[in-house]
């Protein structure tokens, strides 16, 4: 049995052959960039007006108005001491402006403007360059491309860029006792629930799943279709029969299929039998059975794994500190992943927490990491994980 910490640096470690691919702006968003992006001029690229109102020369307290610029107008415009230009938000200033007044600040008679205010230099000019010089560095590879960044992009004048590909995921679940939802069951069977909360997982992060299955019990039938899926895929999820229990073959087909062993058997609660492993640049996760089991082995152990495959420089989820609402007494030894939910700058820790429950966890929003037995006071300082 290993630490989490050495699983998380066993994945970590995993040297990975990525693929890259061209891919247009407005499909962009939630891949990780696998090229540097630098300015390739000044944003702004000229000194233009932050408000709609007049750009001034010089500073008094009337100007004679001799003309106007709307957002747009590329043609060159200039202006003399004690002259003023109609002007609009976005529209580039002329030379010798030393300020722009608000409209608000101002009253307009018969071409002569009168300035309610005192004018500081330079007031409401979005300078050249003031956002990005020339040449700076925007985006290293590895970073996450979010609604902001593609906004960033398009405004460096890019409509398409380069990341990399993410990986081709599918999932198999095991287990002789599981029925689809929208059937009906019998005693002794429970609804397969397991893929479908991986699957959104997946969704939820931009992964996607390529193809799931389900199979029984029964070791040749989990051998080839452990063979099948793995040769089309980049990452494998399994669900369920990877403990020591005598229809638990998911190992064993595993090491048929050549699939080596990186680790099996974490300290840590709920997850403890998570298996993982790889066949050339494949990579398989066997998640234990139990719902909260496989869901947390996927924000702990899976995720970090997909997002290294698809080329990202940050992995994992958001931790924070912050307090707990009540006092809390944890007694095992085993590192835990508590559900719970935060609200307000503090957690709360759920009740029915067992590792067959997914109850909490669709009730919760985090998990509190605890690195063994613990008591703590109400407002004493945790480690939570948002998930
Ligand atoms: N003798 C021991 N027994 C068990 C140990 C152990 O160390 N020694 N470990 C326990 C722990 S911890 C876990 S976690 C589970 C993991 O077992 P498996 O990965 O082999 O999972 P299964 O036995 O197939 O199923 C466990 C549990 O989860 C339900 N399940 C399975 N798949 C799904 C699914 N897709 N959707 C919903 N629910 C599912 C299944 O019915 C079982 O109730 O082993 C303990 N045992
Ligand atoms: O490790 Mo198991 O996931 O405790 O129930």
């Amino acid at each position: 049995m290993i630490s989490i910490e050495q699983a998380l640096k066993i994945v970590e470690q995993q040297e990975i052959e990525r693929k890259t691919s061209d891919v247009d702006l407005d499909d962009s968003h939630g891949f990780y960039l696998s090229e540097k992006i630098s300015s390739p001029f000044d944003l702004p690229s000229f000194d233009n007006s932050a408000m709609d109102g007049y750009a001034v020369s010089g500073i008094y307290d009337y100007y004679e108005i001799v003309g106007e610029i709307a957002a747009g107008d590329t043609s060159e415009k200039s202006l003399q001491s004690g002259e003023a230009m109609r002007i609009f938000t976005g529209a580039k200033i002329p030379s010798n402006t030393t300020a722009v007044v608000m409209q608000e600040r101002t009253n307009e008679e018969d071409s002569v403007l009168h300035v309610d205010e005192r004018i500081s230099e330079g007031q409401h000019i979005r300078r050249q360059g003031n956002e990005l010089a020339l040449g700076e560095t925007v985006f290293a590879p590895g970073h996450l491309i979010s609604p902001a960044s593609v906004g960033l992009i398009g405004s460096l004048g890019l409509n398409r860029v380069t990341v990399f590909k993410k990986p081709d995921v599918r999932i198999i679940s095991t287990g002789n006792e599981l029925i689809p939802p929208g059937e009906s069951k019998s005693e002794g069977q429970i609804y397969e629930s397991n893929s479908y909360a991986l699957q959104s997982a997946l969704n939820r992060f931009g992964f996607e799943c390529r193809e799931k299955t389900h199979i029984k019990d029964d070791f040749s039938a989990v051998k080839s279709g452990i063979a099948e899926y793995l040769d089309r895929s980049d990452v494998l999820l399994l669900s369920g029969g990877i403990s020591v229990g005598d229809y638990d073959f998911v190992k064993q087909a595993l090491e048929e299929n050549g699939v080596t062993q990186l680790f099996y058997k974490i300290f840590q609660k709920p997850g403890k039998p998570l298996y993982f492993g790889r066949k050339e640049n494949k990579f398989v996760f066997a998640l234990p059975g139990n719902p909260a089991s496989s869901l947390t082995c996927f924000y702990i152990h899976v995720l970090p794994l997909l997002q290294r495959f698809s080329g990202a420089a940050e992995t994992g989820l958001q931790r924070l500190s912050i307090p707990i609402s009540h006092e809390f007494e944890y007694g095992s030894e085993r590192p835990i992943f508590l559900k719970a939910h935060v609200d307000n700058q503090t957690v709360s820790i759920l009740n029915r927490q067992s590792s067959s429950m997914i109850h909490s966890m669709a009730m919760g929003n985090a998990l509190v990491f605890f690195d063994g037995p613990k008591s703590v006071p109400e407002g004493e300082i945790v480690e939570v994980i948002l998930i």
